[in-house]
């Protein structure tokens, strides 16, 4: 390239391997850097889809956020590029793939505590980065979170990201479990949507499903609105603690990320897992 300009990386520069899964927009493979045989997971989207779909703003702003986050559960978008028809975003590896086939391949269809513990805290230390970042990660589901080799979470998927500037509504598409009333109601929202979604998570992580989970939206809604969670018996009481100070209603009543860390259910469930 000129001197002094950033290379340009294209199709050439990697050799596509297995699918690793697909997403509403598209595909993700296995692929390798030719020159340093480096591994990626390469999320391939067609513009004309992303046209369709009215999202290519979306893709972009994600592209600007993920570049700048750097943490070690998030996952890293090392670069992006296009040709006429695709945009390939190429990805940090999760060698063990999507959280959410995990939970639902574990016995019971739920992870023990202290394995639960430690994803929560692992997402609630991603998520104080981003919003230091002053980002707002907006879609915390199993399914946008990954795990590695390690056993370590990476929050992924920031298309519905967006900067903590920007209140737009979130077009309600996909699951709605996760919306919190004021997101229900139209309201404006902050960050603290984010500690209401963990909620949600570290309710699924350790039941298996959503707390307002119901075949009918509005019945989803309604239960949303009159926050009734059940608890399992099964449930410890300091789980019960942690989820019941995430899911209030006002979100200036929901607990902290930094006191999410901090729980001595958090800590006392990573102690034994450690
Ligand atoms: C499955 N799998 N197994 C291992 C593994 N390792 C890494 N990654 C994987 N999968 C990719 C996970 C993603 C990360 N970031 C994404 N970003 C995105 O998909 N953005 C995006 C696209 C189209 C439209 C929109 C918009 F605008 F509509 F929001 C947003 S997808 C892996």
């Amino acid at each position: 390239p000129a001197y002094g300009q950033p290379y340009q990386w294209s199709t050439r520069d990697f050799e596509m391997g297995a699918p690793l899964g697909r997403g509403k927009f598209g595909r993700v493979y296995l692929a390798r850097e030719r020159t340093s045989n480096f591994i990626v997971a390469m999320k391939v989207m067609f513009k004309a889809e992303l046209e369709k779909g009215n999202v290519q703003r979306q893709v972009l702003r994600e592209i600007e956020i993920q570049t700048r986050l750097k943490h070690p559960n998030i996952l890293r978008l090392l670069t992006w590029f296009h040709d006429d028809s695709r945009i390939y975003l190429a990805l940090e590896i999760a060698s063990e793939g999507e959280l959410y086939k995990h939970l639902r391949n574990s016995p019971q269809r739920r992870f023990e505590e202290p394995r639960a513990a430690k994803y929560t805290y692992q997402v609630a230390d991603a998520l104080e980065y981003c919003h230091l970042n002053n980002v707002i990660h907006r879609d915390l589901k199993p399914e946008n979170i990954l795990l590695t080799s390690s056993d370590d979470v990476k929050l992924a998927d920031f298309g519905w990201s967006a900067h903590t500037i920007s209140n737009k509504r979130k077009t309600l598409c996909g699951t709605l479990d996760y919306l919190p009333p004021e997101m229900v109601d139209g309201h404006i929202y902050d960050h603290s949507v984010d500690h209401w979604c963990l909620g949600i998570l570290c309710y699924e992580f350790l039941v298996g499903c959503a707390p307002f989970e119901s075949n009918d939206n509005e019945k989803t809604y309604e239960k949303i609105r009159r926050l009734e969670v059940y608890y399992p018996s099964h449930m410890s009481s300091g789980a019960k603690d942690l989820i019941s100070k995430l899911l209030r209603k006002s979100n200036n009543g929901r607990i902290t990320l930094v006191e999410v860390m901090k729980h001595h259910w958090v800590k006392e469930n990573m102690a034994i897992r450690n």
